[in-house]
């Protein structure tokens, strides 16, 4: 399998493009990024083959400028995790705004030459993947972003660090927003195939305090280290082995939405649960959400709904 990186100098391209190279079935790994980060590129990929060196592993890297974006022909994947990051200065929308012109450019250079799948990461995830979305004009099921399947991560080790279980036996996910709005799912949360609330102790676990906790989770660790690599660079290794080996998994990504899920009149990406699969994403799983959750899941629709309509033009 080949993959692309857009913004393989930033923290996240750099910690994928490493877990990428431990992968027996990736053969070739494209970084990609522009003029100004193409030094920091080719010292990553001096580094990387180092590592390669060392555990035994051959993949080829290769080290490209964005200025010439038919390298991304042949990559299976194109991860996009280009743009600027959010500070005190800059309100979402204008971060939405901002990134949405850098990914509007990319994308349109990539769909011109290439027929690949968009994995966006790229914040607001889920504006970024509707831009790609209607700018690269490829089918819904190759254009996905990382959605919450982070966050679903965050709160399964909440839920496995308050009933004492391995985070392996914790099945649960958050839908919506990668944001803010985000709905943590309990109804779907299950430990060892127990639904929760069947489980000792469910009723005084601290839903509200967990949520509070995951909603600012990047900015906490923003504020301690500059910056999360390792979770969200784990997250997406997950869904493009999911892709590369057709697991099938049932996983929350952010997806394009019209009308799959009942009582959403759709247009717009968002986290919802899909099949994961060597197409990429094979199917919206149309689910029945508890109605208080779904009330929640479509409030955040609604919220991402109006920041796509207001980035569709720029
Ligand atoms: N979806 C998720 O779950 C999730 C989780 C964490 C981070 N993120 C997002 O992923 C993105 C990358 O995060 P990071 O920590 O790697 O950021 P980073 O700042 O380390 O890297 C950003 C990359 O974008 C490039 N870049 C910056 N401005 C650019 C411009 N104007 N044009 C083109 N390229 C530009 C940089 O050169 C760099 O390669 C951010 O938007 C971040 O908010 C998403």
């Amino acid at each position: 399998m080949d993959i692309a990186i857009i913004g393989a100098s930033g923290k996240i391209g750099s910690a994928l493009s490493l877990l990428l190279s431990k992968e027996p079935y990736i053969k070739h790994i494209k970084l990609i990024g522009r003029d100004n980060s193409i030094n920091k590129l080719k010292g990553l990929k001096m580094d990387l083959y180092d590592s390669m060196a060392a555990s035994g592993q051959d993949t080829d890297i290769q080290v490209f400028s964005d200025s010439e974006m038919s390298c991304v022909n042949g990559s299976d994947i194109t991860v996009i995790t280009s743009g600027i990051s959010r500070n005190g200065e800059i309100s979402r929308l204008d971060l939405a705004k901002e990134n949405a012109k850098i990914v509007k450019k990319y994308v349109k250079d990539i769909s011109k030459c290439c027929d690949t799948k968009l994995f966006m990461i790229t914040n607001p995830v889920d504006v970024m993947t509707y831009k790609a979305y209607i700018e690269s004009g490829y089918e819904k099921n190759q254009v996905f972003g990382l959605g919450t399947h982070l966050d679903s991560m965050r709160f399964k080790v909440a839920v496995a660090k308050y009933f004492k279980v391995h985070i392996d036996d914790v099945r649960t996910r958050i839908v919506g927003e990668h944001g803010d709005s985000m709905v943590p799912l309990m109804s779907a949360t299950s430990i060892g195939g127990i639904p929760a609330r069947r489980l000792p102790g469910y009723e005084n676990f601290p839903y509200y305090e967990t949520l509070e906790r995951i909603r600012g989770y990047g900015k906490e660790i923003i504020d301690l280290k500059n910056g999360s690599e390792y979770g969200p660079a784990s997250a997406i290794l997950n869904i493009i082995r999911c892709i590369s080996q057709d697991e099938k998994r049932l996983l929350t990504l952010s997806a394009y939405v019209e009308d799959e899920i009942e009582g959403i009149s759709g247009g717009s990406c968002i986290g919802v649960p899909v099949k994961v699969g060597k197409n990429g994403i094979e199917e919206v799983i149309h689910m029945k959400m508890k109605q208080g959750e779904f009330e929640l899941f479509r409030e955040s629709f609604e919220i991402v709904k109006k920041y796509c309509k207001e980035i569709e033009t720029i």
